[in-house]
């Protein structure tokens, strides 16, 4: 739709001149301007999109969407001003217009929550891909559009990447779309024009209370996904919500009668209920009660919380259509989420896995998770972002150090502060004796390895897939994975040297006993 027609799905606007043209595209960036084409100025965390207005219409922008209202030189000039309130909803409606509507032909299925948005998207998409065979994936690890992967910027694109990406998903052939909605999207309104017909609520524990001040706001975010579903008037629109979590029930009370909810968790009167049976080191296993019928449902994913993942993650997708031994059996087959909880090496009776644990709540379950299986020490090296959430520092500390035998405490993309002042934040949580702090976050994970003895498990948590370390100067190529598997193959070098220097001794030892005394 590159009409003036497009405007009309704006649902409050003022609209000053008429097009003449047809608009040749639609863009809010004016470095992306073109002859022709609808500029719409949105207010920025660092900028105001409102101040390349004039450059736009220079460049060519034969129509503006503004807060403000539409200039004498804007009018004098022809140009097509729309007013809006707030041009962060309104680019969200004229992206999914401009692109045909896309996620109105997608099973469009929305994961939120703190933790295990993620990991359920992920295991929503395998299902998804098992049963109807191309599907989208939306999340914080990489984009998948049903032919191609691209690396993610953020986890919840802007409404342009966004819109066009569920076009092309669309144009591949697939048939649904899992995606991860942060709360920073919703706020930022980057989904608004959005259809969704499966909305997932995870959880809501301390995170991100640098952006949105306190968790009433934080929990008003994320139950702001589904009014707009339910002001959709869709009716098949289901809301899966988790209702072990307290702020689960809450929403669950809060969207009666607004719209269709379904439950998930182990208490009693979930629609999806779950018992666990077994959690080892290779997978897990629990029993689902759905709709007077019990399954067996097995994971090859550890921990307690992944069980939820995938409850999750099978109640979405049968809501959206999928049968449920479909689900079950894709389940059986999920693939591995890329560091969460992955283990890297098994050397010497030794496991290491890497983790994204980066919340208070993430470090307390995949700690209690870690020590529940392991026989021996459990060795916990994590760090805290810099420029994010403060408060959970201590927290963090807290919680890795009361759950671990020992932590190492390190860095985690420090951003613009300095390593040392995080690391200082941290460390009041844990008591001395349990921890000490290596800024360099290899030379942490290599002591760490260096002093772990066999049946012990050293977790690295904080970073998981992540490939890079950020600091003020930029960032720097750097793989929990990768180091670890670095470590290891030099630790095993160096006691294979230190076997053959002991062997090389005792030889020597013998000769001079064998020898005969003079
Ligand atoms: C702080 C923040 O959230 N920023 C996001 C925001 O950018 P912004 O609005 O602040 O951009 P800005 O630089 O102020 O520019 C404002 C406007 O001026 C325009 N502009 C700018 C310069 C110019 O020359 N011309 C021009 O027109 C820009 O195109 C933009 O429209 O909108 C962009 C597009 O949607 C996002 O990519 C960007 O995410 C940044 C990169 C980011 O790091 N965000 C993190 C905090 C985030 O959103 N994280 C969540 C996951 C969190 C979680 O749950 O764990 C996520 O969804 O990724
Ligand atoms: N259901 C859950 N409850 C609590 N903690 C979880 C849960 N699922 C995962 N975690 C922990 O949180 C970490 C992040 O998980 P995941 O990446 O799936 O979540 P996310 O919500 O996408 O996180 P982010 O917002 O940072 O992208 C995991 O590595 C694990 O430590
Ligand atoms: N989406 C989260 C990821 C945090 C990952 C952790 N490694 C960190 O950098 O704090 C954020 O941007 O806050
Ligand atoms: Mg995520």
């Amino acid at each position: 739709m590159n009409s003036i027609k497009i405007f009309s799905v704006l649902p409050i606007s003022t609209l000053t001149g008429s097009l003449r043209a047809p608009l040749s595209a639609l863009v809010d960036d004016s470095r992306k301007v073109q002859s022709d084409c609808c500029y719409v100025a949105l207010r920025g965390a660092r900028a105001d999109g409102h101040d390349w207005i004039e450059e736009a219409v220079r460049k060519g922008a034969r129509a503006i969407v503004a807060e403000r209202s539409c200039p004498e030189w804007a009018r004098e000039q022809g140009v097509v001003w729309v007013q809006v309130p707030d041009t962060h909803e309104a680019v969200g409606y004229l992206m999914s217009a401009w692109y045909g509507f896309p996620s109105q032909d997608l099973v469009t299925l929305a994961v939120t929550g703190t933790n295990g948005k993620t990991t359920t998207s992920y295991l929503a998409h395998a299902i998804f891909c098992r049963t109807w065979l191309r599907c989208g994936l939306v999340g914080t690890i990489h984009y998948d559009n049903g032919r191609e992967r691209i690396p993610a910027v953020n986890t919840t694109p802007g409404a342009a990447p966004l819109q066009e990406m569920l076009a092309r998903m669309l144009e591949n052939g697939c048939r649904a779309v899992a995606m991860e909605v942060s709360s920073h999207s919703l706020v930022q309104k980057r989904v608004a024009g959005m259809n969704f017909r499966v909305g997932i609520f995870t959880n809501l524990t301390q995170d991100h209370l640098d952006f949105h001040g306190d968790m009433e706001s934080y929990y008003e975010a994320k139950k702001s996904l589904f009014l707009q579903m339910a002001a959709s008037g869709d009716k098949k629109a289901v809301a899966v919500i988790n209702i072990d979590d307290p702020y689960g029930r809450r929403l669950v009370g809060e969207l009666s009668g607004k719209m269709k909810v379904r439950s998930y968790g182990t208490l009693e009167g979930a629609d999806f209920r779950m018992k666990p049976l077994r959690l080892s080191l290779t997978g897990s296993e629990y029993e689902l009660a759905y709709n007077g019928k019990t399954y067996l449902v097995s994971i090859p994913l550890i921990g307690r919380f992944n069980m939820m993942n995938s409850l999750a993650a099978l109640a979405g997708t049968v809501s959206a259509g999928i049968g449920i031994r479909d689900a079950i059996a894709s389940l059986a087959q999920a693939p591995q989420v890329p560091g969460r909880l992955e283990l890297v090496a098994n050397v010497d009776h030794v496991m290491s896995f890497v983790d994204y644990a980066h919340t208070p709540d993430a470090i307390v379950n995949v700690c209690k998770t870690m020590k529940e299986l392991c026989r021996g020490r459990l060795i916990t090296v994590f760090g805290c972002g810099g420029d994010r959430d403060k408060a959970k520092r201590p927290l963090m500390g807290e919680a890795a150090a009361r759950l671990s035998d020992y932590c190492i405490v390190t860095s985690d993309n420090p951003r613009s502060e300095d390593p040392e002042e995080i690391i200082a934040d941290v460390l009041p949580g844990i008591p001395d004796g349990k921890r000490h702090a290596v800024v360099d976050r290899a030379e942490a994970i290599r002591e760490a390895l260096a002093m772990a003895r066999p049946r012990d498990i050293v977790l690295v948590a904080g970073k998981g897939h992540e490939n890079y370390q950020e600091f003020a100067t930029g960032r720097i190529a750097f793989s929990d994975v990768a180091e670890i598997k670095r470590c290891v193959r030099e630790l095993e070098q160096s006691s294979l040297k230190e076997r053959a220097l002991e062997r090389e001794r005792s030889e020597q030892e013998k000769q001079k006993k064998g020898k005969p005394r003079r």
